[in-house]
């Protein structure tokens, strides 16, 4: 049988069938990944191909997981330490910001679409609580979408309390599976319930299956909003672990930087302080936008700058 997984604790997992039947599942054998130190073999996401079982407590057996699209990892602090992969075969993103109650600072959606570009994940940014909006503010958030649109990022306003943009939002899922990421408080929960038919439901039947197993923390769940469509939820995860990008490459994740760099005068430019970087002069005539500049700078210097 074919399935994907939609819970991950490292030993063991949950597959969905393509008829929605969740089996426990373990892995046959040992499956090694190459060039990679990771805890868990396989994620969220990931597609595979399993037996079912008539007797032991164990329901399935996964004999073949599918080559990954692209995934996202969770990398330690430590070097030497195994990374663990979120959630794999993700088709796009959506980051939930707000600009008030609590307002998301550019520093961490610009890490976030770094991290993204790194992943190949298309990313939408998604503004909630467009309710507390008022016309000054409503104003604000058009100048920044604006400004992401200009290289790339589409960009939507919502309010889960109104309903706002709702039934654009629920578009934009359609046939797809969509990692929805926000930090703490800008209403991924909310949303979350609003989007996803019978959750309540859903993540009982999933710890249904999880309580028979020893308590291991999981990154990422994913649900079913139709038989097509699904989100990845990343609880307790305030950011994606970005990926170790070296200041040479940096600018390769900024599709501003990336279009211009060719016109910098060294090939190696790292659009700081060289002469003649293009980089440099577009942010000077505005062309690119100086808060993603001021994020490029603070990344690349390894400021964490967490606000
Ligand atoms: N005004 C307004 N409040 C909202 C909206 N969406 C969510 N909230 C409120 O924002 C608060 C945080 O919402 P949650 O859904 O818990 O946020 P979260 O992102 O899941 O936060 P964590 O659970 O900390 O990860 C709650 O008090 C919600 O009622 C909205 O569209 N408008
Ligand atoms: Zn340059």
């Amino acid at each position: 049988m074919k399935g994907v997984v939609v819970k991950s604790t490292g030993s063991w997992y949950i597959v969905r069938d393509a008829a929605g039947t969740l089996h426990r599942a373990r892995l046959r054998g040992k499956f090694k990944l190459k060039g990679m130190k990771v805890s868990n073999p396989l994620a969220v996401g990931d597609k595979v191909e399993f037996d079912v079982e008539t007797t032991g407590e164990d329901t399935a057996v996964i004999h073949k997981i599918e080559d990954r699209e692209n995934y996202i990892i969770r990398q330690s602090t430590h070097k030497t330490a195994f990374s663990h992969i979120i959630a794999a075969n993700l088709d796009q993103a959506l980051l939930i910001v707000t600009l008030v109650s609590p307002r998301t600072s550019f520093g961490f959606i610009d890490r976030f679409l770094v991290t993204a570009e790194a992943y190949d994940i298309p990313t939408i940014i998604v503004y909630n609580k467009t309710d507390m909006y008022d016309d000054e503010m409503r104003e604000y958030q058009r100048q920044i979408s604006f400004m992401y649109e200009k290289i790339g990022y589409s960009s939507m306003a919502v309010s889960a309390h109104t309903n706002e943009g709702m039934e654009a939002l629920t578009k934009t899922l359609d046939g797809k599976v969509t990692l929805l990421s926000g930090h703490s408080g800008v209403g991924k929960s909310t949303l979350i319930n609003l989007i996803v038919p019978d959750l309540e439901l859903k993540t009982s039947e999933i710890s249904e299956f999880s309580d028979k197993g020893v308590h291991t923390t999981t990154f990422a769940e994913m649900f079913e909003v139709d038989p097509d469509t699904f989100i990845i939820d990343t609880p307790g995860i305030k950011e994606l672990g970005i990926v170790d990008i070296p200041v040479a490459q940096l600018g390769h994740y900024f599709p501003e930087m990336r279009e211009r760099m060719n016109q910098c005068r060294f090939n190696n430019c790292t659009h700081f302080n060289e002469p003649g970087c293009a980089v440099v002069e577009a942010v000077r005539t505005n062309d690119i936008s100086l808060t993603r500049y001021e994020s490029y700078l603070s990344m690349m210097h390894g400021g964490d700058n967490r606000k």
